[in-house]
């Protein structure tokens, strides 16, 4: 049993959730297994109408699931609605996949035979979770996981365990079979291993770190497994950019959701034509940033997610001044029992320093100069992540040119590095992601597994 904390206010205690054993875990993955004949052979219609009752129930209380949301994770109060309505977008969008799916009939190449291409579910499919979109994440794996047949032990992240526990408590009344849904709230390094060796498939987003762990021992079993790891995100700020727009691009990129997206800006390479006046305008709007308590509707920014983390922004800021990064605005703690910092900027970077290298998962964001397109292309890809980039340009062949030569596995042109739409596939390349897309038209490749059935019917042309 643990206390689950409002960051802004930690002296307020949300709730109280019971942490499962290794035992209880096993339990979960019993129940699912058992689940499973009867959900994988359940009609399209019935799978169609349970994530359409689900997503009906979050859209109605996007408000109030909001708030606990905001409560448990820090987000600002319109962030934390936007993720449940956002939530409710994707199970309504999922409930369409039963209905949709299809497979192949194609003549075989022997007299009087047909080949047909299906695609069943994987089996049990185990959803490893973190804090940082305690709604969202856990909806996109969930609601395909169930759309294709498939029955789910999801583990949510120890820090924010209520929105998930929420959804749970809404599938379960949306009409889902026993078993075939099963949430396990505890310590990822003690359940980890087991929920692992008892999946058919592991889908996981969090710290790179972990996921490698996951992966190692998926491999070793031959488990199916996905991993949405870190970023290390770039926007290119070309020198015909619009800079009132680069600069609100840049805000809402390193500082919206207090920086903790694994699509957020973190690093912003300016030209050098551009460069002091891009700089300047993005500190202004930044001492213009309302960091506060979340719950209040003038807030820009909210807390941390936790001690921990705010302990790791804090190191991570030390060590790039150490390394010669200049301060530009922020990088404190603020005043107060809340983990608030300040959203930080620095500048006077260049890539090779650490603050460059390695995910912070804070507000914090570095500017590098660069001198013209192809410099600012070759610091964007020299990168150990590669999951989201950006670039704020007023030519189309510069945005083009952008587009073709990046490494990363979202583009975006005059838009954001984070924010991502539900119904398009979402995922890094390289160190960033591991064993296909989630979302959109790219889910039904890793929760469903192919069958080519040969059918001698005996009757010729
Ligand atoms: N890419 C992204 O979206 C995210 C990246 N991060 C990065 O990770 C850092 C640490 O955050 P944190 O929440 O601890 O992320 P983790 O990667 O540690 O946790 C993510 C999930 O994995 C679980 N987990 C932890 N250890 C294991 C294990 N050995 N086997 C299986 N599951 C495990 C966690 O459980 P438990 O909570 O119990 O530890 C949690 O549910 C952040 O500072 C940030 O850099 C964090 C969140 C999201
Ligand atoms: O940017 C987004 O909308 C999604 C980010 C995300 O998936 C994450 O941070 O884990």
């Amino acid at each position: 049993m643990d206390a689950n904390r409002n960051p802004a206010r930690p002296s307020e205690v949300i709730g109280h959730y019971a942490w499962a054993s290794v035992a209880q875990a096993e339990e979960a993955l019993g129940a699912a297994r058992a689940a499973l004949p009867g959900w994988a052979a359940s009609n399209p219609q019935t799978r169609s109408d349970v994530l359409r009752r689900v997503g009906d129930e979050l859209n109605a209380r996007a408000e109030e699931l909001g708030a606990l949301l905001t409560r448990e994770e820090g987000k600002t109060l319109r962030e934390g609605v936007g993720e449940v309505r956002r939530s409710a977008q994707i199970f309504h969008y999922a409930a369409g996949e039963p209905l949709r799916q299809g497979g192949e009939a194609l003549p075989g190449l022997r007299d009087g035979t047909t080949a047909m291409v299906s695609r069943e579910p994987v089996g049990v499919v185990v959803l490893i979770t973190p804090w940082n979109f305690p709604m969202a994440v856990p909806a996109w794996k969930t609601a395909y996981a169930l759309a294709f047949g498939n029955t789910v032990v999801l583990k949510p992240s120890e820090v924010t365990p209520a929105c998930a526990w929420e959804l749970a408590d809404i599938l379960h009344r949306a009409g889902l079979p026993a078993g075939a849904f099963n949430l396990v709230v505890g310590d990822g390094r003690t359940l980890g291993p087991a929920l692992v060796d008892g999946a058919d498939a592991v889908s996981f987003t969090g710290s790179p770190g972990v996921g490698r762990a996951i992966l190692e021992r998926s491999v070793a079993r031959m488990t199916r497994v996905q991993l949405e790891l870190g970023g290390k995100n770039p926007l290119v700020v070309h020198d015909d950019a619009d800079l009132e727009l680069a600069v609100d691009i840049a805000l809402q990129g390193a500082f919206h959701s207090t920086g903790q997206r694994c699509t957020a800006t973190s690093r912003i390479i300016v030209d050098r034509r551009v460069h002091d006046a891009f700089v300047e305008r993005l500190v202004t709007r930044i001492a213009a940033l309302r960091v506060g308590d979340p719950m209040d509707a003038a807030t820009d920014m909210g807390p941390v997610v936790s001690e921990a983390q705010l302990a790791k922004d804090l190191h991570c800021i030390a060590d790039a001044r150490s390394e010669g990064a200049e301060l530009a605005f922020g990088g404190g703690r603020m005043d107060g029992d809340g983990y608030f910092l300040e959203p930080t900027l620095f500048v006077g970077t260049d890539n090779a320093m650490r603050i460059n290298r390695d995910e912070v998962f804070g507000p914090v964001a570095c500017v590098i100069p660069a001198d013209g397109l192809d410099h600012a292309i070759a610091i964007a890809n020299d990168s150990d992540h590669a999951l989201s980039s950006g670039i704020v340009t007023r030519g189309l062949a510069s945005a083009e040119t952008f587009r073709r030569r990046s490494r990363a596995g979202l583009v975006m042109v005059n838009a954001p590095t984070a924010g991502i739409d539900y119904h398009v596939p979402f995922g890094g390349r390289g160190p960033s992601g591991y064993g296909g897309r989630e979302q959109g038209s790219a889910a039904v490749e890793f929760f469903t597994e192919g069958k080519t059935a040969y059918i001698n019917h005996g009757i010729a042309g």
